[in-house]
């Protein structure tokens, strides 16, 4: 059973069929592992009952038999060369295990051992964690090559709560969604329930995902009606054996729009009322239901400060009405309403002063950069910042500032980027991973999100290769220490071969694309000269386009005659007081900055001299160069793998690579002409030299015009 077979497999699910792409690949799969069969148990015994334990039977019973052509017996006792699966309280199993290993594992970690007479048992507090220690048993047949039969494993989760954000809306689009049409058939439930949906519960299990938020941040007060709370009650009857539990995205103004009321402000008894009738309703329909994710005060959305409230205000009259129930707020910390000043200030700005006026049931949802999603940003300074509330971050699994689902960008290495970043606020070793995940704060909610990159298109997520990103997230969701590489190797196993060479290059790849996006689209620190609205192709000279007035002149770059970057250093905007020390000195010296990160906070001039001895103007030609040259690389390394790759979806990832290249050039040349037009210096000889016109690039601006 090879779980991201599904993903791989394009299931064109909104029609009920399904689309076998890389079946042939499927079946080498099998054959690999054949011939190793004596991993197979010869025997399962499952002693317990419930829903979720007869998904762990399906999953282990179709599993084996795709893995090693084998039809594995049940049976009803420990049986030597036998796999059993169950829960603490079942004694028979339990007494292999000593009670302090077992009471760690909390509600879903699990342990898979291979006891005396070669019996492996899956053991958990919970039928949950019985479910993922049984994916993690399949995904390691599938991806350890070794295949040996001996089982010693023990996992527990790094965050409590590892959620999807759907931003899709109730009418089928989806706000930065890059994979056709929202995957929720809402117009068809609750009556229609697709198939999707299942897989969709599979594979999101079988890497720990355990909460969906459904709906976009920029929340359509209708989902909470009743019409809609029936519709989200049946996805939540259909993911709740796969220990998925569902959220919604809340508009702050429902009381008023939805409920007729005059006013939503959260000291208002009336609209505290309506709120707890509102709650009893949802538990009524769904007794496990997550809570509420909330976007407020931000792109002009309503919230609290419309009533003169503040954030923790508007939070805790939500998370009080939830509590009996035992809901959570996920409160939005991205906050941006542009005012003149350097957004990448303003969250901060606002909820430091809040620290410790949250309840114990809200937590900030804080995205993982300042700014926004940029394919390099610094870690946002509130983490670590906020040391009496509780803090998750939000990544972004959709490319919104990536090249969308066109560009080949593995997110596992800018994920791990963050996740590592030492905030220093409680002294070294003060990572944004141990500062969210309990380990430097008492913290009782532990949580991550990631926007999610899913929609109908066949593959799921609009590239073959974006599917890693969802991967990616659910794994380091589940252990944050895991490496970004072994991620992408897991994913590339199970997903299209085992093959040495397949594995090493494409991994090899894959590690490297971040990395190229940034040196194509923003390098040195640089970012969002992304084109106005869409944030697809390059547009450093945004004043044309009628942008936002805090983004003039010259956007978040701003170039002039002398140089180029923000200065957000104590000359500057003084962003770079949010951070704790070191850091704070060290951002704020051009000369210790790391220079992956010198534009975002200082402006230094053209001829600045950086470490390898070139001058800044050059360097960014070398960078925006080396972006270029490096998904030529890509481009070649995929070429020479064709044999090693179905047909379908070798065409395909070809197919956007030559897109990727295309734009990659776009990007450079469209960047270094702007720049040139304030630098007034030749792009070095040894460089490949634009062939377009800046005049002709600036005319591309609007979204995908390029492709024809
Ligand atoms: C959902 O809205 C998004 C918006 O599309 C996006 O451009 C920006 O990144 O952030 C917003 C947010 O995160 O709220």
């Amino acid at each position: 059973m090879i779980i991201f077979l599904y993903f791989i497999t394009g299931t064109q699910w909104a029609s009920g069929q399904n689309k076998l792409d890389g079946s042939e690949l499927w079946f080498t799969h099998m054959e690999t592992i054949e011939s190793a069969s004596f991993a197979c148990p010869s025997f399962i015994w499952i002693p317990q009952s419930s829903p979720t334990f007869t998904i762990i039977h399906k999953e282990l019973k179709s599993g084996l038999n795709k893995l090693y052509n084998r039809e594995v017996k049940d049976v009803s006792r420990l049986n030597s060369n036998g796999l059993c699966v169950g829960t603490s309280s079942q004694k028979d199993l339990s007494s292999y295990f000593k009670k302090e290993e077992l009471s760690v594992l909390g509600n879903d970690g699990y342990i898979i051992r291979t006891t005396g007479n070669n019996v492996t048992i899956i053991i958990a507090n919970t039928d949950l964690g019985a479910l993922y220690g049984t994916y993690h048993y399949l995904r390691y047949l599938q991806t350890d090559n070794t295949h040996k039969a001996n089982f010693d494993i023990v996992e527990v989760p790094s965050y409590q709560r590892r959620i999807l954000n759907h931003w899709d809306n109730l009418d089928g689009t989806v706000e930065r969604g890059y994979a056709g049409h929202s995957i929720w058939q809402w117009k068809d439930l609750p009556q229609k329930i697709s198939p999707g949906y299942i897989e969709y519960a599979r594979a999101n299990a079988s890497i720990g995902i355990n909460g969906t938020v459904l709906n976009n941040v920029n929340a359509n007060p209708a989902v909470l009606s009743i019409e809609y709370l029936k519709k989200v009650k049946t996805l939540a009857d259909i993911f709740r054996p796969y220990g998925i539990k569902v959220y919604l995205s809340i508009n702050f103004s429902s009381p008023s729009v939805l409920g007729g009321l005059t006013t939503a402000d959260p000291l208002n008894k009336d609209v505290r009322i309506w709120w707890q009738d509102k709650a009893k309703q949802i538990y009524s329909l769904i007794p496990d239901f997550g809570g509420f994710v909330v976007k407020a005060n931000s792109e002009g959305l309503p919230g609290p400060q419309d009533f003169g409230r503040t954030h923790a205000d508007g939070a805790n009259m939500l998370a009080d009405v939830l509590e009996s129930y035992g809901g959570i707020i996920m409160w939005r910390a991205f906050v941006y309403n542009p005012n003149g000043n350097d957004r990448a200030k303003q969250a901060y700005n606002e909820f430091k002063p809040l620290d410790g006026k949250f309840r114990k049931n809200v937590i900030l949802q804080v995205k993982n950069g300042p700014v926004d999603f940029q394919p390099r940003e610094p870690f946002s300074p509130l983490f670590g910042a906020m040391q009496h509330t509780t803090l998750m971050p939000e990544l972004q699994i959709t490319q919104e500032y990536l090249g969308f689902s066109d560009h080949l960008v593995y997110l596992g290495t800018l994920f791990k980027e963050f996740l590592n970043s030492d905030t220093y606020t409680n002294g070294r070793n003060s990572t944004v991973s141990r500062i969210t995940d309990g380990s430097v704060y008492d913290d009782s909610i532990t949580a991550v999100a990631g926007v999610a990159n899913i929609g109908l298109d066949s593959n799921w997520c609009g590239h073959h290769f974006a599917q890693a990103n969802w991967y990616a997230f659910g794994r380091l969701a589940w252990n944050h220490q895991l490496s970004a590489r072994k991620i992408a190797k897991e994913w590339l196993m199970q997903t299209f071969s085992h093959d040495q060479d397949f594995l090493n290059q494409m991994s090899g790849v894959m590690m490297e694309s971040r990395e190229a996006t940034v040196n194509y689209m923003t390098p040195l620190g640089l970012h969002h000269l992304m084109g106005w609205g869409h944030h697809y192709g390059p547009e450093p000279w945004c004043e044309i386009s009628g942008a936002r007035p805090d983004w003039l002149p010259t956007y978040y770059h701003k170039a002039d005659s002398i140089g180029v970057g923000f200065n957000r250093s104590s000359s500057g905007s003084n962003a770079v007081s949010q951070y704790a020390e070191p850091l704070l000195s060290v951002y704020n010296d051009p000369a210790l900055c790391p220079e992956e990160l010198l534009l975002w906070f200082h402006h230094l001039p053209w001829n600045y001299e950086l470490i390898n001895g070139r001058d800044l103007w050059s360097e960014l030609c070398y960078r925006y160069s080396m972006g270029v040259e490096q998904v030529k690389y890509f481009q070649c390394t995929w070429n020479s793998l064709q044999s090693k790759v179905d047909k379908n979806r070798f065409n395909d990832v070809q197919n956007k690579l030559a897109i990727q290249l295309k734009e990659a050039i776009w990007w450079r040349d469209a960047c270094l002409l702007y720049f040139q037009t304030f630098s007034h210096r030749p792009i070095p000889s040894q460089l490949d030299q634009p062939k377009s016109k800046l005049e002709d690039l600036k005319e591309l601006k609007f979204l995908k015009t390029h492709h024809n």
